[in-house]
């Protein structure tokens, strides 16, 4: 008792802190344990087994007014299966608890089960089991999910190598539009319909690149991957400490959708519309470091495959853990705020 008056709040703590009070060190030098989307252990017939546990608490990941039951329901289950595809892995079960207010109806909690059930038809994985429990006033969704995938294509955070090249699966900053668009509707009456409705479906209805993961992984040129769902800046930031090297972004390589661009458009400031690109979160798309002589095959045979282009964003290069953003070959500062539940790191 004594202690905890004299003890600072957790709030002067940084999210990596914080894990590292339960972990030596988020880098375990075989990726087997804390530290990567997943962790890896040995699983059946000679396969690594992934393992992957995400949170959705009510007020932060959500408001009940801005998002179906349904919708939610998709998305909590869409937040786990992108953990699975970061890591190469093909997924076979999951796990779903849950802690609900009493006053929530039933017919709000069986949209929800539709929306998870129907996502998880989609990908042929198995609800295994959960828990439920009472909340006092916020519905608490916590997934666990398992996957599978072969030993020698497991990709990690840890294995960008200098002299690779960065890309990235799809467009970014769209489910950060669409969460500005819920928060501040009025603001964005300059948007069609459709651009509209194509940036709240990302926030609300994100799709996990399960099978662009699994082709990718099993390119031998793909080093290392990261589902993208703090924001491009903070999760490459992610694979730099964990490899070591310096990750290198140019904002005018990063894919921006018609949509995102119209959002910004009113302003006409296309500068911050990249910084807000780089910064936003709940992508949920692949960000990759391939070696440099394999990039432009890999690309081609990757259109073939997807009919989407694997986007070019950037290098990895020697010197510090850091993540350097350039425009016109310049070191930028990004301005925009990172999204972050606790302090900076
Ligand atoms: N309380 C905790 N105790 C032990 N390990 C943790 C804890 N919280 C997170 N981790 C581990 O720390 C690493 C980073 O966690 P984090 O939740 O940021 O994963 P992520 O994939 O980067 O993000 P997201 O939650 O959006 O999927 C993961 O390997 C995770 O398993
Ligand atoms: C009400 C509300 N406020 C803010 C956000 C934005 N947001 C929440 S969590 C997160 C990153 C991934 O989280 P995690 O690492 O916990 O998976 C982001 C960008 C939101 N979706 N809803
Ligand atoms: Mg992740």
């Amino acid at each position: 008792m004594a202690d905890s008056l004299n003890s600072p709040n957790i709030s002067d703590l940084s999210e990596e802190q914080i894990i590292a009070l339960f972990a030596d060190s988020l880098s375990s030098a075989d990726g087997i344990g804390i530290g990567d989307d997943s962790s890896v252990t040995e699983g059946p017939s000679g396969l690594k087994q992934f393992l992957s546990t995400d949170l959705i608490v009510e007020h932060v990941h959500f408001r009940r007014q801005d998002i179906s039951a349904h919708f939610l329901g998709h998305k909590a289950l869409a937040v786990n299966l992108s953990d699975i595809a970061a890591m190469g892995g093909r997924p076979n079960g999951f796990y779903l608890s849950l802690a609900l207010p009493k006053e929530l109806s039933v017919s709000w909690l069986r949209q929800f089960r539709d929306g998870l059930l129907a996502l998880a038809k989609k990908h042929n994985i198995l609800l295994l089991g959960g828990d439920t429990t009472r909340s006092q006033n916020d519905i608490i969704v916590n997934i666990t999910i398992t996957g599978v995938g072969k030993p020698r294509q497991v990709k990690l955070r840890s294995e960008a190598k200098v002299g690779d090249v960065l890309c990235v699966t799809g467009t970014l900053g769209d489910s950060a539009a669409g969460l500005k668009i819920l928060s501040n509707p009025d603001q964005y009456a300059h948007l069609t319909k459709s651009e509209r409705q194509q940036l709240l479906e990302s926030h609300q209805q994100p799709k996990p690149e399960v099978e662009k993961g699994q082709w990718l992984s099993q390119e031998k040129a793909v080093h290392a991957m990261i589902d993208v769902s703090d924001g491009l800046l903070r999760d490459a930031h992610h694979i730099a400490q964990q490899s070591q090297c310096r990750l290198n972004i140019e904002l005018e390589q990063l894919p921006l959708s018609q949509a995102f661009k119209s959002f910004y458009e009113k302003n006409g400031i296309n500068k911050q519309a990249q910084e807000f690109a780089v910064a936003g979160g709940e992508d949920y798309r692949l960000l990759l470091a391939v070696a440099e002589d394999a990039v432009k095959d890999l690309q081609k045979r990757y259109k073939q495959k997807f009919s989407t282009i694997l986007h070019q964003i950037g290098s990895v290069s020697k010197g510090d853990s850091e993540v350097e953003i350039l425009r016109d070959g310049s070191p930028v500062e990004v301005k925009e705020q990172e999204f972050k539940h606790f302090k900076e790191s």
